[in-house]
C-alpha cells in the first residue's frame, strides 16, 4: 500500500498550510490508496494531528485508526500490538488484515466483549458506508456546542458536600440482566433523572446487546434536558465519536479493554478537537496503569463489572484507588465508580474510596420511578 511520490508531494505541499509542521515518520494511507487520500503522519505520539488535518482538508474518508498506522508501518498485526498491552479482545474485520482470525478461531468469540466488538466492527462498517466520515464530521461541527461534562460533575459534587455526582444511565437492557424495564421512555427517564439531581446522563447507543440507539441520544438531546450527555457505546473507530457528537453527545466512553494505547491517545485528540470529554474506562490494574501513562486523561471510570466475565464487585474501585490514588490525585484526574451500585452504603463505600462520581443504571431503571429512586440510592435528596 504505497502512495505515489506525487501523491505524497501533493499532500505535504497542502498539509502545512493548515496544520502544524509534521515530522517525517510514516504514512497513513486511506483504503483505496488514491492520491488525494494519502496523508502524511507521525505515528509516534502526534499521530492524530495529521489525521485531523486530513479531515480538515477533506481527505479523511477512510483513514485508519492510530494502531493501524503502526501496524501498517511495522508489519505487526494490530492484534499483536493489542495483546502486548494485555488486551484480550481480538479485532477481526481490519481491512488491512483480512486474513486474521480465519478458520475455527474466526467463528468463536472468546468472551461476550469480544462478540460485542466483532458485531460493532460490522455495524460501524455499514454505518460508514451509508454516511462517510467527512459528512459525519461536517454535521458534528455544525451541532450545537458541547456542554462541559467534567464541570457538571464538579459542580454537583460541590453542591452536595462531597457526595459523588451522579451520572444516571438511560439503558433499556443489558446482556446479563436482559430487559430492565418494559415501559422504556428515554426522554421521560432523562427528565426524571435531571429533576432529581443527576449531574450528567449516560445514554446507551449500542442496539444489538443493550437495545439502545442513536435515536435515543438524539431525542434526549433535543428534549430540553440540560445535563451533559455521555454516549455509551463500544468505540472502535473515530467515526463513532464524530457521529455521537452530531447526535448531541457531550462526552464519550473509551474502553481500555478494547482500545490499544495509541487509539486512546488518538481518540482523545479527536474528542478535544470537538470539545467533548472522554471517560476512559478501566477494570484492572494493568488497564489503569496504561491509562495513567497517557497525557490528557481527565476522567477515569473504574468499572466494577468485568466486561470479560460480567462479575461485579464494588471493592474493585476501592482496591484500584488504594493502589493508585496518589498518582490519580497528583494528576487531578476525576474518578467515576461504574456499575453495581444499589444502596446508600454502596455509594458511601466508593465515596470513601475517593471517587468524584458514580455511574448508575440498573438500580434506578428497575424501579417504578427511576427519578425518585435517586434519593433512595443516596439516602437523601440530591441538591440541584
Ligand atoms: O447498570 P449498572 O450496573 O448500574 O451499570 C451502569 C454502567 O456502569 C454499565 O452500564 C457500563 C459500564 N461500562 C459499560 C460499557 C458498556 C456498556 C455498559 C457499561
Amino acid at each position: 500500500m504505497e502512495a505515489s511520490a506525487s501523491a505524497r508531494a501533493a499532500v505535504v505541499a497542502r498539509g502545512p498550510a493548515v496544520c502544524s509542521p509534521l515530522s517525517s515518520s510514516s504514512w497513513a494511507v486511506a483504503r483505496g490508496a488514491d492520491a488525494a487520500r494519502a496523508v502524511r503522519c507521525n505515528a509516534a505520539t502526534e499521530v492524530s494531528a495529521p489525521l485531523l488535518c486530513a479531515l480538515e482538508l477533506g481527505l479523511g474518508a477512510e483513514i485508519f485508526n492510530s494502531a493501524e498506522v503502526v501496524q501498517w508501518e511495522s508489519g505487526k498485526s494490530v492484534n499483536a500490538i493489542a495483546a502486548a498491552q494485555g488486551i484480550r479482545v481480538r479485532r477481526r474485520c481490519r481491512p488491512s488484515h483480512p486474513s486474521e482470525g480465519v478458520g475455527a478461531d474466526r467463528a468463536v468469540p472468546r468472551s461476550v466483549l469480544e462478540q460485542i466488538v466483532w458485531d460493532k466492527e460490522v455495524e460501524v462498517a455499514q454505518r460508514k458506508a451509508a454516511a462517510p466520515l467527512h459528512r459525519v464530521a461536517d454535521s458534528a461541527r455544525r451541532a450545537p456546542p458541547p456542554r462541559d461534562f467534567a464541570a457538571a460533575l464538579h459542580g454537583a459534587r460541590a453542591r452536595n458536600g462531597g457526595v459523588p455526582a451522579l451520572i444516571a444511565e438511560v439503558k433499556k437492557a443489558s446482556p446479563t440482566r436482559g430487559l430492565l424495564r418494559d415501559n422504556f421512555n428515554p426522554v421521560e427517564i432523562a427528565h426524571a433523572y435531571e429533576k432529581n439531581g443527576a449531574a450528567c446522563l449516560s445514554i446507551l447507543t449500542d442496539e444489538k446487546h443493550f437495545l439502545g440507539s442513536f435515536e435515543n441520544l438524539e431525542t434526549v438531546s433535543n428534549s430540553g434536558v440540560n445535563c451533559p450527555l455521555l454516549c455509551k457505546d463500544f468505540v472502535i473507530d473515530i467515526w463513532q465519536i464524530y457521529y455521537a457528537r452530531s447526535k448531541g453527545a457531550d462526552a464519550i466512553l473509551l474502553i481500555a479493554a478494547v482500545l490499544p494505547d495509541l487509539d486512546i491517545k488518538y481518540m482523545l485528540r479527536v474528542c478535544r478537537s470537538l470539545g467533548m470529554a472522554a471517560l476512559v474506562e478501566v477494570h484492572d490494574e494493568r488497564e489503569l496503569d496504561r491509562v495513567l501513562k497517557i497525557d490528557g486523561v481527565q476522567l477515569i471510570g473504574i468499572n466494577n463489572r468485568s466486561l470479560g466475565t460480567f462479575e461485579v464487585d464494588t471493592a474493585n474501585t476501592n482496591m484500584l484507588l488504594q493502589k493508585r490514588g496518589d498518582i490519580i490525585r497528583k494528576k487531578k484526574i476525576m474518578v467515576v465508580s461504574e456499575s453495581g451500585l444499589f444502596t446508600p452504603d454502596d455509594v458511601a463505600y466508593v465515596q470513601n474510596a475517593g471517587v468524584a462520581a458514580v455511574l448508575v443504571g440498573e438500580s434506578l431503571l428497575t424501579q417504578e420511578d427511576p427519578g425518585r429512586a435517586i434519593a433512595g440510592l443516596f439516602g437523601k435528596e440530591l441538591l440541584l
